[in-house]
């Protein structure tokens, strides 16, 4: 291929602009990869980039890992393609890699296409083609044209392309929609409206796959125009029942940010913050759930909380919504088993498996750490199973006595031994007849009573103490340990035949750190708890996001308990991150905001958690003692703080006495 003049005068400028590079704008982002292109790619202008493939099952490789979107992206990028393909552009849908997946392009051109790269298949990564619409865009994360010489080879200074990017609910690029063609006016303006049609369909794509993600969500749809609200849906933010915002569309991100809300962006450690829609928007959560029921045109205005702009919205509702404690089931009777999770996958794997098992004749050995729910598991598979209207009964074979296993487990008859009940007694196994038998923390269990209890699983029968004739029992035995049995077998302290009898198949919980349903779970115990107590007390954002961010050593359990202590002390009917045991907010003091390595000076009520105080005083510093401004971040009250103060006997430096 030979170099032609316009060619050689492509590389003197390229060289020459970055001697002087383009403070602002699309230049300096176009100067800026051709920087890119030489420092870290050690491309050069002037010689020739062929186009490059991948093999035939690469490239169907690619596609089948972008499926979900391409069928949701079709639709737009056939209307893309009629709307442009007169004037001669083609359309390329490629990957978050450059990689070309769905091209439209005209038949008649086909070698052409290729030669080029405008074809499926080929790689458009800025380290491989140099400066381009894709791979730029790729890069920068923008919509840009790159026409002409904004190409980095002098072999595309003949091309206009503009690309737009295509983000996933979190953040994350998902494709680059492209429209490029080999002839157009010299001026870049001449781009300008495809810059515009690109983004569009750019954005109904992303859209498009929102909707389809999150189809199962209330999805709020925000608009700062009433006429266009339902068309334009420009915001769209997906939501739980209660409010929290799970996911937003590009521009709904922005939105949020713009409001001091950012969700968490895609590569960040999540859970990050959980916001409710009531942080954004000036309104009740349950105002918002009845816009489609209450307001004629089903749009409803509201002001946003930090800036009063003024927004309409609509709501797009879930056809079926599973709303906490009642969970979405066919068949009813699961439904104590769906109430456990979810949308954890490996708790979702252990439901299945559960539902599956919850009739079959076998016992269930239930695995995980302490805390994680193991009982509740096997009370719901109790519940869901034929044996629900039968007893179910628990024990705990390390809180148990030793001496005590023997009676409370097998029974016994009148008089058998010194200090029986005159009457005898009925044994826990024998009350279980015909129900579950829940045998907690069986690792525990002595081995003389693994004995007999391997006797009782295979001839289901108990011979109570001092008994001569056995007594036939009906059951399904649910043990849970959270040791491991096999190595306890190994060590000689768990009877291996036992073990095999119990281990009729495993269900294995995951420790609550690891569960990516732990809003499901925080609000839902938070509703069992308000229930019991008959309160209304609401979780505010700061608080979730805190038991979010907390790492759960202890579990279920310890969530259970930090809920619990929140409910009982908080003052109000909110429970803010002040409410909460010191451990839960720990990540929230280490955050950027919060002073570090103060210690608190300030005398203690042995009354009062010490993170109360360590809390709030942390916060009198950061603040310089501006009681509003602490109020404002702990989401108290000024007089609530002057009376934590009084009670925590927190004195301000200014009224201490001098010492
Ligand atoms: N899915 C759930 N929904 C609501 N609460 C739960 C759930 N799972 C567990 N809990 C609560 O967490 C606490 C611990 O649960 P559970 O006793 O079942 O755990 P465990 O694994 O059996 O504990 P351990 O190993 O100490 O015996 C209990 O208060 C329980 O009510």
């Amino acid at each position: 291929m030979t170099t032609t003049l316009s060619q050689r005068q492509h590389v003197e400028t390229i060289l020459s602009a970055l001697a002087n590079p383009a403070p602002t704008g699309e230049e300096a982002l176009i100067e800026r990869s051709w920087k890119r292109c030489i420092d870290r790619y050690g491309l050069d202008p002037s010689r020739p980039s062929p186009a490059r493939y991948v093999p035939g099952s690469t490239l169907r490789e690619h596609q089948d890992q972008a499926d979900a979107l391409l069928q949701v992206a079709r639709a737009g990028v056939e209307q893309l393609y009629r709307q442009v393909a007169p004037l001669g552009y083609v359309v390329l849908l490629t990957d978050a890699r450059g990689i070309a997946v769905q091209f439209l392009g005209a038949k008649n051109n086909q070698r052409e296409h290729q030669r080029t790269g405008l074809y499926l298949g080929s790689d458009w990564s800025e380290s491989h083609a140099g400066t381009c619409a894709v791979g730029t865009c790729i890069h920068e994360r923008t919509a840009l044209t790159c026409h002409h010489s904004d190409h980095f080879s002098a072999h595309h200074i003949q091309l206009t392309c503009t690309a737009a990017p295509v983000f996933d609910p979190h953040g994350q690029l998902l494709a680059v929609l492209d429209i490029s063609a080999y002839r157009s006016p010299t001026g870049k303006e001449s781009q300008t409206f495809a810059l515009q049609l690109v983004k569009y369909t750019a954005k109904m794509i992303e859209d498009a796959y929102f909707l389809q993600r999150y189809g199962d969500r209330h999805i709020v749809c925000l608009d700062r125009s009433r006429e266009f609200v339902q068309i334009n849906r420009r915001y769209l933010l997906a939501m739980e029942e209660d409010g929290t915002l799970v996911a937003a569309n590009t521009a709904g991100r922005k939105l949020l940010r713009h409001h001091g809300l950012p969700l968490p962006e895609a590569g960040e450690a999540r859970p990050f913050q959980a916001w409710n829609v009531r942080d954004l928007l000036d309104s009740e959560v349950e105002e918002i759930l009845a816009i489609p029921h209450h307001s004629d045109d089903r749009v409803q205005a509201f002001h946003t909380r930090r800036h009063r702009e003024i927004h309409f919205a609509t709501l797009i509702e879930p056809p079926r919504r599973p709303s906490v404690g009642q969970p979405v089931s066919r068949d009813s009777s699961l439904a104590p088993l769906e109430a456990l999770a979810d949308d954890d996958p490996s708790m979702r794997d252990t439901l299945t498996r559960a539902a599956r098992l919850r009739n079959e004749p076998i016992n269930i050995l239930v695995v995980g750490e302490t805390g994680t729910g193991k009982e509740r598991m096997a009370r719901a598979l109790h519940d869901a199973s034929r044996r629900r209207d039968k007893p179910f009964v628990a024990i705990n074979c390390a809180a148990m006595p030793e001496s005590l296993i023997e009676s409370e487990l097998f029974g016994y008859e009148p008089g058998s031994f010194t200090g029986a009940r005159s009457k005898g007694m009925k044994g826990l196994i024998v009350q279980a007849d015909g129900g579950t038998l829940f045998l907690d923390e069986i690792g525990d269990m002595p081995l003389q009573l693994q004995t007999r209890l391997l006797r009782v699983l295979a001839e289901q029968e108990v011979l109570p103490i001092g008994a001569s004739r056995p007594i036939k029992v009906d059951l399904r035995v649910v043990a849970a340990t959270h040791r491991d049995l096999r190595e306890r077998v190994q060590t000689g302290s768990f009877r291996e035949d036992l073990f095999y009898r119990l281990n009729g198949a495993s269900l294995r919980l995951p420790p609550l750190r690891e569960r990516a349903d732990k809003g499901y779970l925080i609000r839902r115990i938070f509703a069992e708890l308000n229930e019991q107590r008959g309160s209304r007390v609401r979780l505010r954002g700061d608080a979730m996001s805190a038991l979010l961010a907390y790492p759960w050593p202890g579990n279920i359990r310890e969530l259970h308990n930090a809920l619990h202590f929140a409910l009982a002390t908080c003052e109000g009917d909110e429970i803010v991150v002040g409410d909460l045991p010191e451990e839960c907010v720990h990540g929230r003091l280490a955050h950027p905001g919060a002073s570090q390595g103060m210690t608190l000076l300030a005398t203690t009520s042995p009354s009062e958690p010490p993170i109360q105080q360590d809390l709030l005083y942390r916060a009198l510093c950061r603040h310089h003692w501006n009681i509003s401004a602490v109020a404002r971040e702990l989401g108290l009250s000024r007089p609530t703080i002057y009376r934590r103060m009084k009670r925590l006997g927190i004195v301000p430096p200014n009224q201490q006495p001098a010492s």
